[in-house]
């Protein structure tokens, strides 16, 4: 059996992990992924008890209970490289002894549900609604860095994409992986479903044009035309890929939904978008504290 070498593997001094500082015990087998720090108070505000609440750099938690069921929130804050660290850390925290460094023989499969905010780029997808990241589509690459990327990914859909938009080849090759199909259908009464675009950046990977033109201006046109098998890309964020793909490669299963705060086909945006969150948050909560 491997042991994990202590800089693969960082423990901190008190026992706890390098960048989130938890302890084994203070994770519930139900996560809530938040982007924004501040969104934790806002969902562990609904919460019956707290048991614990750390904070190291951005990443801040809180475990406690919502209607009887034991759940743990965790702000990732933004970007593909902190769902690398948070994903990888939470999984060691279920699944790595850390007197042994060695894997426990058996695994412990968590629940990791993301709720973001995201823009749309559909006409119909309006402000305001929640949509279900049923596919995610990573424009990241990060997932390439792992064994068994290909074993994980929609490779049809990835190959139907490329060809579509003409994708240029210094980028990232984009790559597609699927929701856990569980929470897909448990949520299915409350969101809108999609495909769900992870850029590496919130301007030129989203098509933005402040002062920096995109390398390629018409390919949020490509990719908002760009339909597959009946299905079509409804919006943007920045987490939900690694989310997905690393997830379905531990064995965990995971899901990306979002509140649109833009609308990025009739250039509108809603910067009053909290009571739009919360109202996710508790559906979601209320949705979790029933799952099996
Ligand atoms: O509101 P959060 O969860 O941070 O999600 C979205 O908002 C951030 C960009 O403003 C990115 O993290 C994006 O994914
Ligand atoms: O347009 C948007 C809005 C929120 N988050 C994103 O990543 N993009």
């Amino acid at each position: 059996m491997r042991t994990i070498p202590a800089s693969e593997l960082i423990i901190n001094d008190d026992g706890s992990i390098f960048h989130l500082h938890l302890h084994p015990g203070q994770l519930a087998d139900t996560v809530i992924l938040v982007g924004d720090p501040g969104r934790v108070a806002l969902v562990a505000g609904f919460f019956d008890t707290k048991e614990c609440e750390v904070s190291n750099r951005e990443f801040k938690t809180v475990t406690g209970s919502y209607k009887g069921k034991r759940m743990t929130v965790l702000s990732t804050g933004i970007g593909i490289g902190n769902i690398d660290i948070c994903v990888t850390e939470l999984d060691a925290l279920a699944n790595v002894d850390f007197a042994t460094r060695q894997e426990k023989a058996e695994k412990k499969r968590l629940t990791l549900v993301r709720l973001g905010t995201s823009g749309a780029i559909q006409p119909d997808i309006k402000v305001g609604e929640f949509v279900f990241s049923r596919t995610s589509c990573g424009f990241d690459g990060l997932l390439s860095y792992y064994k068994g990327r290909d074993a994980v990914c929609d490779l049809a859909l990835e190959e139907a994409f490329v060809k579509h938009t003409g994708w240029y080849e210094k980028m990232p090759r984009p790559y597609f992986v699927d929701a856990d199909k569980t929470l897909f259908e448990h949520f299915s009464d409350v969101t809108r479903e999609g495909i769900t675009i992870a850029a590496p950046g919130f301007y030129a990977p989203q098509g933005r044009w402040v002062r920096l033109e995109p390398h390629d201006a018409r390919l949020n046109e490509k990719i908002e035309s760009f339909g597959y098998e009946g299905r079509r890309i409804t919006n943007f964020e920045m987490e939900g890929s690694a989310l997905a793909g690393l997830a379905a490669l531990m064995g965990h299963r995971a899901a990306t939904i979002c509140t649109i705060i833009a609308q990025r086909i009739a250039q509108d945006v809603n910067t009053d978008y909290k009571p739009f969150v919360r109202k996710m948050i508790e559906t979601a909560l209320d949705k979790l504290a029933i799952l099996e």
